[in-house]
């Protein structure tokens, strides 16, 4: 389980401000328009109660104060609570908190004690990392690359089959890879025989380096979730790539849509 680190979460409001632009110039629309288009709910001024829990490997420096800076953003009415884990889920309760974010080593999660709709990090991150890849506005084709198959990339690969794509999906993990066939319906990618270059390439994966010059084509956009980036600094700039990649807030900002 790789475990965000205070370094992924240095400046994380300018991270996000900075790529939220680019969504902008890449798909033609900020990341509020494409939560709500892909969910098809609107933010009010929810109460979101977040809970910092000493599980495991213990509380993150300011990993609540970046959540707390998404609900700032979205202008919600975000609260930390004082209490960490079952202390904190009481007092969220009590504070009269409609979704309470709060995140062990494991899981993630949003719940919305109203409609009692609960979302994982995950599964929101892979499918709003995956729907902005998709709304490249210069792809004239519905083929689209997906790397890495794991909890963030089948979900988001699964998205993309919804929405009907022709998704063309590598993992070095058989078991993975099959599965995503078998289950979802993608095409196997493999680079040595297909030859294929995309212009839309959603990557989850831990890994540098897993997006080569063969790929991809020029003025591409690529969406990571992924920590460390898949895309080198050096591939980005020579192929004019808009590069997606931020390290919470977007998937925070699609749980919260997803439970409304
Ligand atoms: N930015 C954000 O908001 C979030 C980021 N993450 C990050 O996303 C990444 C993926 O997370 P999970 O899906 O939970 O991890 P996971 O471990 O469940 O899946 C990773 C998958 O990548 C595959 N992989 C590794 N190297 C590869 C390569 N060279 N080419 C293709 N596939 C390769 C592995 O075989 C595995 O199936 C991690 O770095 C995680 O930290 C996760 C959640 C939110
Ligand atoms: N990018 C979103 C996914 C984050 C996930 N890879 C992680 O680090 N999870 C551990 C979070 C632990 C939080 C801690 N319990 C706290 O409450 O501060």
């Amino acid at each position: 389980m790789t475990l965000l680190t205070p370094d992924d979460l240095y400046n994380v409001s300018r991270q996000f401000e900075k790529n939220n632009d680019i969504i902008k110039r890449a798909t033609g629309q900020g990341i509020r328009d494409i939560c709500e288009s892909v969910y098809n709910t609107r933010l009010g001024n929810e109460k979101i109660g977040i809970i910092p829990i000493t599980a495991g490997n213990g509380i993150i420096d300011n990993f609540a104060e970046s959540l707390f800076t998404i609900t700032n953003y979205l202008k919600l009415d975000g609260f930390i609570t004082n209490h960490t884990d079952v202390a904190g889920y009481y007092e969220a309760v009590n504070q009269n908190a409609d979704i309470l974010l709060m995140a062990d080593d494991y899981v993630f999660i949003a719940h919305n004690l109203r409609n009692g709709k609960i979302a994982t990090n995950h599964v929101c991150t892979g499918v709003i990392y995956a729907e902005i890849a998709s709304r490249c506005k210069y792809a004239d084709t519905k083929d689209i690359l997906v790397i890495g198959l794991g909890k963030v990339g089948y979900a988001g690969a699964s998205h993309l089959i919804r929405k009907g794509f022709n998704v063309y999906a590598y993992d070095p993990d058989n078991e993975a890879l099959n599965s995503a066939v078998q289950e979802l319906g993608v095409h196997p990618y493999d680079i040595h025989r297909d030859g294929k270059k995309f212009c839309m390439v959603f990557e989850a994966t831990p890994n540098e380096n897993t997006i080569t010059k063969d790929m991809i084509s020029e003025r591409c956009l690529v969406s990571t979730p992924g920590i460390p980036c898949g895309l080198s600094p050096e591939l980005g700039n020579d192929y004019d790539v808009d590069l997606v990649m931020e390290p919470l807030l977007i998937g925070v900002a699609s749980m919260l849509y997803s439970v409304i």
